[in-house]
């Protein structure tokens, strides 16, 4: 068994990968007071790891936090920790300085190259909502960075005296109430942004989707989507030994 990790700026994504085959994954709220208590439970509930790889895009405590738990609870595991970097697996950078993209981005990248092969829009819709073009040869063109659902609704409910933070339904329709306003306008500020980052392309690209709002970011577009919520951690197993072992 591998066990993957995927550590970004809201929650801790794990999951267990047997064979190449990825179980369900747990998400955790890593800023609850009890979550190393918990972590720790559930890993001790679970076959010990032959590798743990990890991707973190926060901050270095919680992975450190991670590791120490991971080396403690199985001695000697082995640990990856993949770096974004100029090429690899078929993949090149379009960064001018490749190790500041997102390592999660680059897993994604590689991921969607490898099972979504063709031109590809990979959109993360997590903290932040990013928006990467590749190429069907691996060539990666760049991408867009924007706040996500949720920080973009929060800077309104705490830079105005008036609007309130709201978890409502959303869709891209007109509000004729404060909550909706927000959560539609919101929604549709991230579907517009993917919308026209395709259309703004000289050629078509298939589109895929992952992170926690992915589902619903993929309900209210205009264009065709493929939701993924696994890149990362596909992107993850290729940096695994014997990747098809148990
Ligand atoms: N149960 C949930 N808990 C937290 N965030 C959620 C949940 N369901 C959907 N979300 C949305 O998912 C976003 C976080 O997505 P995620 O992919 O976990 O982010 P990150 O990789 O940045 O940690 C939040 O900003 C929020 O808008
Ligand atoms: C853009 C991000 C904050 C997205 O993180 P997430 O929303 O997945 O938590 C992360 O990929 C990151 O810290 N990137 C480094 C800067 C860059 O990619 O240009
Ligand atoms: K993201």
């Amino acid at each position: 068994m591998i066990l993957l990790v995927d550590i970004g700026n809201s929650r801790l994504k794990w999951t267990q990968a047997e064979a190449g085959v990825l179980k369900p994954t747990i998400f955790m709220d890593y800023r609850q007071a009890d979550f190393p208590e918990r972590l720790r439970e559930f890993w001790l509930s679970i076959p010990a790891p032959k590798q743990v790889a990890m991707a973190s895009v926060s901050e270095n405590a919680l992975t450190i936090l991670l590791v120490d738990m991971a080396r403690a609870l199985w001695p000697g595991v082995e640990l990856i920790m993949p770096q974004s970097s100029q090429t690899a697996f078929d993949v090149k950078n379009a960064y001018t300085e490749p190790e500041k993209l997102g390592v999660d981005r680059w897993l994604a990248l590689q991921a969607a190259h490898r099972y979504y092969p063709g031109d590809t829009c990979v959109v993360d819709c997590g903290t932040a909502i990013t928006i990467d073009f590749i190429e069907s040869d691996g060539r990666h063109l760049g991408g867009l960075i924007s706040p996500g659902l949720f920080l973009m609704k929060k800077s309104l409910a705490d830079n105005t005296a008036a609007l309130p933070f709201s978890e409502d339904q959303a869709d891209t329709s007109l509000a004729i109430v404060t909550a909706a306003a927000i959560n539609n306008g919101t929604l549709l500020a991230a579907a517009g942004l993917v919308e026209a980052a395709l259309a703004r392309q000289p050629k078509a690209y298939q589109l895929v989707l992952s992170g926690g709002d992915g589902d619903m970011l993929a309900r209210h577009l205009a264009v065709p989507s493929i939701v993924d919520g696994g890149l990362v951690f596909k992107g993850l197993l290729n940096y695994c030994r014997n990747e098809n072992a148990s």
